[in-house]
């Protein structure tokens, strides 16, 4: 059995019948899948409308913290997969950008430093954040659902994966654009690491699309591949946000707050 014909619950059945979408239609198809991106999702739409406590927030950036870490894990997964040595000197960015570096007297303390200092923003100290002691058991199921598909997929499929990073420049600025107003009690610099992925999520987004079109877009059932990936990733948010959800409501009803 090739990788490709691992059966994974979470991608359609494939129909290799159909004629092939033009390069436009299969970059509509996919962006069409905003619609369901978490930005949608309640406690997002109620984060940006300020209806959130402290502790919520304070929970949703201790749970978003399993992410923030995954996402160099499994970009590493993304290397170590790939033969292709041009792509790795671009995706290798991606872990430079969240684990930071130190090289040849330059050095960036990286995205996972900075999502500490919206913890501290926030109210958390670096302890709670690190410890993970806050996280809900479910916030870890979804991410390390993305993490073993990055590991177990071929490396083409956990490009593709990344490309809800499509939609994720426009939740950004919402937090930007919403938080100083309906939060002010969160310290401006804490928010330095939206600030920082406006640029690096378009710039990441625009080399894993520009991959997808060209890998993906050689016949109609790989194209389907590709919207059927970026569907599960897109669940994989959503499960993510349903986590945070479910256990900040829980804390609002019978604490403890932190
Ligand atoms: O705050 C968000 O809503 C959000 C969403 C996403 C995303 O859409 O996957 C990413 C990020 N943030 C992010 O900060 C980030 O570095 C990132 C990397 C990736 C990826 O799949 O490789 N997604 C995202």
């Amino acid at each position: 059995m090739q990788p490709n014909d691992i059966p994974t619950p979470h991608l359609a059945t494939l129909n290799t019948t159909e004629p092939p979408l033009s390069r436009e239609e299969f970059e509509a198809r996919l962006r069409e899948k905003g619609t369901s991106y978490h930005i949608h999702h309640p406690i997002h739409k109620m984060m940006a409308d300020g209806q959130l406590t402290q502790a919520q927030i304070q929970r949703w950036v201790a749970n978003r913290y399993l992410y923030q870490v995954a996402i160099p894990v499994k970009d590493a997964n993304i290397l170590a997969n790939c033969p292709d040595r041009e792509l790795r000197r671009e995706w290798i960015q991606r872990i430079l950008d969240h684990d930071g570096y130190a090289i040849g007297g330059q050095q960036d303390d990286g995205g996972i430093e900075a999502w500490i200092h919206l913890g501290e923003a926030v109210g958390l100290t670096r302890e709670d954040i690190m410890s993970e002691r806050l996280v809900s058991p479910a916030a870890r199921f979804a991410v390390d659902a993305y993490v073993n598909f990055a590991r177990s997929r071929p490396w083409q499929d956990a490009v593709a994966s990344s490309l809800t990073e499509l939609f994720a420049p426009h939740i950004h600025q919402q937090r930007l654009d919403t938080w100083p107003d309906k939060y002010p009690w969160i310290q401006s610099e804490g928010l330095q690491y939206f600030r920082n992925r406006l640029t690096q999520a378009r710039r990441d987004v625009a080399h894993g699309l520009r991959f997808t079109l060209d890998y993906f877009g050689q016949n109609r059932a790989l194209q389907q591949r590709a919207i059927d990936i970026l569907q599960f990733k897109i669940d994989v948010l959503w499960s993510l946000a349903d986590a945070i959800m479910l256990q900040t409501c829980d804390i609002e009803i019978k604490g403890p707050k932190v």
